[in-house]
């Protein structure tokens, strides 16, 4: 479904990533792991096009995307949450999903399964993003990501700075919509025990490289364990 095979990615002039190969199976929940500053949220904007990637290829569905400019990314099919979530805090919840329609180029109405995945938005659905609690963001980000109906869902560290209960909450919606709606979800995170009950699949990233991958269930937990705090 998504394939990067050998990308550089660059800040200026300084190299963050170099020779990177990921792929991501259709209908799996992949997510990618490391510590502070390994390359993980640079190895997301890479695949949006939000970095500077000279060299290499990211295949998408069938296409080559690595020149497409990130609207196009996103009108193929590809969602992204972005760590820290941006949602316009002056606006409404609704209005917020609404842009997410707007974006792509769409018109008509949200669809109505968003109210059923999350019911705390329909509740808060014209209070401002900006009052919502960081949990609350969240799913808005996501719902607003979701309306445009993509074919990969991609989430940046979604568990950041939201409390346990949240957390499960939002664990449980992802996945509902990978295993009901048949979508394809990569997930950056730092919390290792909300991926292990979540991933099909794990890449461990340390300095922009992937040092450890491997069907969640099969891998070593003290291997991974060790991966991210060593
Ligand atoms: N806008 C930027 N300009 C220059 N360097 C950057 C920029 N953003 C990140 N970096 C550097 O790139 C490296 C990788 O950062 P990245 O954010 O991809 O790491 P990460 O694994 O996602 O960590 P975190 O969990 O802290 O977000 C770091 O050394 C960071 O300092």
């Amino acid at each position: 479904m998504l394939k990067i095979k050998g990308i550089d990615s660059y800040y200026g002039e300084s190299r963050i990533i170099s020779s990177l190969d990921l792929e991501f199976e259709k209908g799996k929940i992949t997510c990618l792991i490391g510590r502070n500053g390994v390359g993980k949220s640079t190895t997301l904007k890479s695949i949006m096009g939000l970095v500077k990637t000279p060299e290499g290829n990211i295949c998408f569905d069938g296409d080559e995307i690595i020149k497409i400019p990130t609207y196009n990314r996103v009108k193929q099919g590809i969602g992204y949450v972005p760590q820290g979530r941006e949602i316009f805090p002056q606006m409404t919840v609704y209005e917020n999903l609404m842009l997410g329609i707007w974006a792509n180029g769409g018109k008509g109405e949200l669809p109505k399964y968003i109210y059923e995945l999350f019911p705390i938005l329909k509740r808060f659905e014209k209070r401002k993003g900006g009052d919502l609690s960081g949990g609350q963001q969240q799913q808005l980000a996501i719902a607003r990501a979701l309306v445009s109906e993509p074919k990969i869902l991609i989430l940046d560290e979604p568990t950041e700075g939201i409390q346990p209960s949240v957390i499960q909450d939002i664990g449980e919606v992802i996945k509902k919509i990978n295993k009901e709606m048949g979508l394809t979800v990569l997930i950056v995170e730092q919390y290792l025990d909300f991926v292990l009950g979540i991933s099909d699949y794990l890449y461990i990233m340390e300095k922009g490289e992937i040092i450890l991958k491997g069907n969640t269930a099969q891998l070593d937990s003290k291997k991974v364990q060790a991966a991210m705090t060593h």
